[in-house]
């Protein structure tokens, strides 16, 4: 308490000694305080004055009252009351309060907490002054961020107050008896202080609804990105479902194909012929049969050769009669010459209508021997297919399911696929290296094939199948991609394939 009191007086002689303009209104206003506390008007004393009762208090509210104070004389308590009941709604602050507390305990103690609380205004005006002094002019040109954070600064200044001691008091007071301003200022910054207080409400208020809409967006956004990512994974199940149930339906119909084209065969074997064994001896040897319509056709074909040979013969004979009447040998079995005239256009046209059908016949052979190439193709197509080690719907490379075998080549096996990505049909050519080969031609056979392929791949033409992709299946065998032509695999479709 008495280092309290100490510091009191030191404070008040330094506000004495004080040369600065402010000092002067400052002593003004000590003695105005003065008469206050005393009613009589008479002139104060200069710096012995200040240390009774209550000069801290009066200090403190020095601050606060406006500069001219000569007009306030006569109202300068009831000015006072208003001050205090002003500033006491403001929400207190503990730093200041212990701040100045300290300071005032050490004045007078028997200055009521509720002035204490009204002093902290001054302290932060004061210090605003200071350091608006320090910048220019404190609110004018910055933002309403700088503005809180001078009130910040004010407040931690006041801590370091307590803090530091006596001498950060008296740093204090001089920075505050040097803020001692105009009305006009005063007025100004109580305004300002009040805009900014209600602006700090405000934007406490933005804040505060800023960081619940910040949650909730946050709450959202994680719903949404759980929901993405349920969707995403949905849509992962569904593709691969519709891949399933593609690949599925892909399978079933090149099943279905697959029955079909051995249905097929049989008839057409039966119609066009088949392929059989022959055993002759110890060696055994594949012959072809010819099929019924062939057959038919063939008998037909020798039928009509007979017909025609017995009619050229008759025609023969009836020349022959002829010229034997005119030697006169046989008068009597001899016909008539109009007769064998009449015989011999028979004869003719009967040849004509033979010939005519039989070139009819010859046609539909030719026909039946394309058929029959192309059943010994598919026929061949289908054993190969069977033998074949792709022929169990793989699906290559994560993207094409393998259907039914096209055709084979010579190092090679073509089959229909699907793109699963493109979602389009393409061929898939297998080149097998024979397991047989040595290092060095399977080395040459690549080099060979990786050649054609980049030839191949920029090749575009209406009339060149296109090559898409090319990858490894395994050591011995690799896969090129390449545009699908449809028609190939139908044994009888009425389109002419251009591999055929
Ligand atoms: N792009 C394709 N679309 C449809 N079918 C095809 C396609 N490519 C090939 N084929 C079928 O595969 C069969 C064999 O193919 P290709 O003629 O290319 O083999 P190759 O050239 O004899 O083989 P290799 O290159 O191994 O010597 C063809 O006869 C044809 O039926």
């Amino acid at each position: 308490m008495s280092g309290s009191s100490a510091a009191g007086e030191d404070i008040v002689q330094h506000l004495s000694s004080n040369s600065n303009p402010s000092s002067s209104k400052l002593a003004k206003l000590e003695a105005r305080m003065a008469g206050k506390a005393a009613p009589v008007p008479s002139p104060p004393p200069p710096h012995h004055l200040v240390v009774p009762s209550a000069p801290a208090t009066t200090f403190m509210d020095q601050e606060e009252l406006p500069e001219s104070s000569s007009s306030d004389d006569d109202n300068g308590e009831e000015f006072l009351i208003q001050k205090n009941i002003l500033k006491r709604p403001r929400s207190p602050d503990g730093d200041h309060g212990l701040a100045v507390g300290n300071f005032e305990g050490s004045a007078n103690e028997a200055v009521k907490h509720s002035e204490v609380m009204d002093t902290r205004p001054s302290i932060d005006i004061s210090n605003r002054k200071k350091q608006g002094r320090g910048r220019g002019r404190g609110g004018a040109g910055r933002g309403r961020g700088s503005k809180t954070v001078d009130q910040t600064r004010a407040t931690s200044t006041s801590s370091a107050v307590v803090a530091n001691g006596r001498h950060d008091i008296l740093t204090n007071m001089e920075s505050r008896s040097s803020a001692v301003l105009g009305n006009d200022d005063k007025a100004a910054l109580q305004e300002e202080l009040s805009l900014l207080r209600g602006k700090v409400a405000i934007l406490e208020e933005e804040l505060s609804k800023s960081r619940q809409e910040s949650t909730e967006y946050r709450q959202l956004s994680d719903r949404l990105a759980k929901e993405l990512k349920d969707l995403k994974e949905q849509d992962q199940q569904k593709k691969s479902k519709q891949l399933k149930v593609l690949s599925d339906l892909l399978i079933a119909v090149s099943k279905a194909e697959r029955q079909e084209a051995r249905i097929r065969i049989k008839q057409e074997s039966f119609r066009l012929g088949n392929v059989g064994v022959m055993r002759a001896g110890t060696v055994i040897s594949e012959t072809w049969e010819d099929g019924q319509a062939i057959k038919d056709l063939n008998s037909h074909l020798k039928s009509l050769l007979e017909t025609k040979e017995t009619i050229e013969r008759h025609r023969k004979s009836l020349k022959k009669r002829q010229s034997d009447k005119g030697d006169g040998s046989d008068a009597e079995t001899s016909m008539s010459e109009e007769d064998v005239l009449l015989q011999d256009e028979i004869c003719k046209s009967r040849l004509t209508s033979i010939k005519r059908e039989e070139e009819q016949y010859l046609r539909e052979r030719d026909r039946y021997e394309l058929e029959k190439g192309r059943l010994i193709r598919e026929m061949k197509r289908l054993r190969d297919e069977d033998g074949s080690r792709f022929n169990n719907f793989q699906i290559l490379h994560n993207r094409y399911a393998l259907l039914n075998l096209l055709g084979k080549g010579g190092f090679s096996e073509v089959y229909k696929a699907f793109d699963l990505v493109e979602y389009k049909y393409v061929a898939c050519k297998l080149h097998g290296l024979n397991a047989q080969w040595s290092e060095e031609k399977k080395q040459s056979y690549i080099r060979h094939a990786i050649r054609e392929y980049n030839i191949h791949k920029t090749l575009v033409h209406p009339n060149i199948v296109r090559l898409w992709d090319i990858f490894e299946i395994d050591h011995n065998t690799f896969c090129t991609v390449l545009e699908y032509c449809s028609g190939t695999t139908n044994l009888f479709s009425q389109r002419p394939s251009k591999f055929l």
